[in-house]
């Protein structure tokens, strides 16, 4: 017979949308559930095996299922989800992303979407607090079809309504989503499963759904090895009164056993050490004994377990762990954990933004996300943020590289007044989307404004119209109504003929007797121009060109003509050919 490994499911959602109380729930569940198979507590984790899933879900099972049950993380959250590595991706094989169905989307669902995608987790959306519905009759741990089945018109109304927005939110990033029964394939809609955390309402189905994608999706991935080789992942390193230091781990593949010899990734580099103990937690009945923990000889994953061993004081929180019988195999762990490191953490671009966050997890999570973007990347790494970031950011040349991204890691001593000496902006925050988001609108403000400046700083196109009424003085400067035809005309500008000879130069202007630096297409103004003699050099009743200087007119022509109005892109085009009868590579 084939033997699958426990599949192990994280839940994800935004701040109280309810993600304790529904691990709380699972936790508890109904007595029944419990007395059938045991919900068994472990370190950081508890198991319902499948038995109970059957009985939390016996009104509606119609599965033929391998998997001997789930083992849910107790850590909510995306903190727990990239923290927690194994080989090449996130501990969990499954998520729960749970959405208050009354709040719908907000930053930190975001953010679990986005690193759900990284991973390319697949997961269930938990649309939780059905009961707080105006008018919901709650009905205690039943399935949400049959509950909802019990609602009036309106309240069921109330509920699709929500559910559409849902939809209609992971649609807009990229999901193909539906309540949970109406969907047929799986694999290529997310499902959403109405529930309430507070009164288990909807979680039979929520837990059959688990079970369903985990048998569908993961098999391969959990048709492990139980026999082989013991990996697992770090939680935490824990004092323990009479034990001294432990680290809480998820076994994720194989049995391991006390006196095994394992590798885990540390502080400084690999640290080889043996297993001492392996603990368990005694089951709740058992709690008033002297222990919380009873000592075993051997587990097998999935399992949440304590080790004591010996010489773990630089075992890092997140690492992956794995038995080692050989040198060879101490060598392979340390050239895998090597090799994951860098294929993450990279030095690429020679001119881009530089990245620090807290973990490898959060870090492949951005990394990827700027990637998406179009953003470059100078240097990603894990860790505080230092002066040496500092320098590196402000070798970019352009300045909207200049930036340093820091997720939930501080500003060593000092960086602060580099940063402002250097130029640098920092940005950090503690939610990925948000800081994201607000480096995002930065740069683009940045880029706006740059934009602005360039415009400002350019002499623009323009075609104006002497009008010959209005000749208010011939010379010394020439005093004439003008009409702007296209574009626009500037004080100090230069004006040139339609013949290409020169045509004195803008001195004033004035608009209903002010004075005015810019006058715009349809605009009739009086403007003084220096140079010329009308009767002499000009009729009084020429159409004019502003003269735009080779430089600017290459500017205008290969970045700015998407600003210019049709109007005046035609009198640009106008002006380059009188330009480019003698030269055609004028302005080229
Ligand atoms: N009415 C109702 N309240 C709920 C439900 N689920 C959670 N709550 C309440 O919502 C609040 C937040 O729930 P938590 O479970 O703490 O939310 P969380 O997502 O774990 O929040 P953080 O741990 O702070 O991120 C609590 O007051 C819960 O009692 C539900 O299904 N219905």
């Amino acid at each position: 017979m084939k033997v699958l490994r426990t599949p192990i499911v994280a839940v994800l959602g935004h701040v109280d949308h309810g993600k304790t109380t529904l691990l709380d729930r699972i936790r508890r569940s109904n007595v029944t559930a419990r007395e059938a198979g045991g919900i068994t507590q472990h370190i950081g984790a508890t198991e319902i095996p499948l038995s109970a899933i059957k009985e939390i879900c016996k009104d509606i099972w119609n599965v033929n299922v391998v998997i001997p049950g789930l083992l849910f993380i107790d850590t909510p959250g995306h903190k727990a989800f990239t923290n927690l590595r194994r080989r090449g991706g996130a501990l969990a094989d499954l998520a729960i992303l749970i959405v208050d169905i009354n709040e719908g989307f907000k930053p930190q669902t975001e953010e679990a979407l986005m690193i759900l995608k990284t991973f390319k987790t697949p997961f269930i959306v938990a649309a939780n607090k059905i009961d707080k519905i105006p008018g919901w009759q709650s009905n205690e741990g039943m399935p949400f079809m049959k509950s909802y089945a019990m609602q009036d018109e309106v309240v069921r109304q109330r509920l699709d309504n929500r559910i559409y927005e849902l939809i209609g939110e992971l649609y807009q990033r990229g999901f193909s989503a539906d309540r949970f029964d109406r969907i047929r394939d799986f694999t290529r809609n997310v499902a959403i499963v109405p529930i309430s955390a507070l009164t288990g309402e909807g979680i039979p189905e929520l837990l059959m759904l688990l079970v369903g994608l985990a048998q569908r999706y993961l098999e391969k991935s959990l048709r492990l090895h139980v026999e082989g080789k013991a990996r697992g992942t770090v939680l935490e390193v824990k004092e323990e009164k009479g034990l001294g230091l432990t680290f809480d781990a998820i076994l994720y593949d194989g049995t391991l056993r006390v006196g095994d010899r394992i590798a885990i990734g540390g502080v400084e580099g690999v640290i080889v050490t043996h297993v001492r103990g392996i603990l368990r937690p005694r089951p709740a009945k058992e709690m008033r004994l002297e222990s919380r923990f009873k000592s075993v000889e051997s587990v097998t994953a999935a399992a949440g377990i304590k080790v004591v061993a010996p010489d773990i004081e630089g075992v890092l929180a997140g690492s992956e762990f794995e038995v080692v019988e050989s040198d060879e195999d101490i060598k392979a762990f340390e050239q895998r954990i090597k090799q994951e490191y860098q294929e993450i953490a990279i030095e690429t671009d020679e001119e881009g933004v530089v990245i620090k966050t807290d973990t490898l997890g959060s870090l492949e999570a951005l990394i990827n996300e700027f990637r998406e973007l179009g953003i470059p990347i100078k240097k990603a790494d894990v860790g505080d943020i230092t002066k040496k970031d500092v320098v590196e950011a402000s070798a970019n040349r352009d300045e909207l590289n200049r930036v340093i991204i820091g997720f939930n890691v501080k500003l060593l001593p000092g960086v602060e007044e580099e940063a402002a000496k250097y130029g640098v902006r920092i940005f950090t925050d503690q939610i990925i989307y948000s800081l994201i988001d607000n480096f995002t609108q930065w740069r683009d403000e940045e880029k706006r404004l740059r934009e602005r400046q360039k415009i400002e700083s350019i002499i623009m196109p323009g075609k104006i119209q002497l009008l010959k009424n209005y000749i208010f003085r011939r010379s010394k400067p020439a005093v004439v109504g003008v009409k702007v035809l296209a574009g626009e005309l500037r004080k100090d500008v230069k004006l040139i003929k339609p013949d290409g000879t020169p045509a004195g130069v803008v001195r004033s202007m004035q608009k209903s007797g002010e004075n005015i630096s810019v006058a715009r297409e349809g605009d009739e103004i009086a403007i003084a121009i220096d140079g010329v003699t009308i009767g002499r050099q000009l009729e009084g009743d020429e159409v004019l060109y502003v003269d735009v200087p080779e430089r600017h007119a290459k500017v205008v022509e290969r970045e700015l003509m998407e600003t210019l109005s049709e109007n005046a892109r035609s009198a640009f085009r106008e002006f380059l050919d009188i330009k480019r009868k003698d030269n055609p590579f004028w302005g080229k």
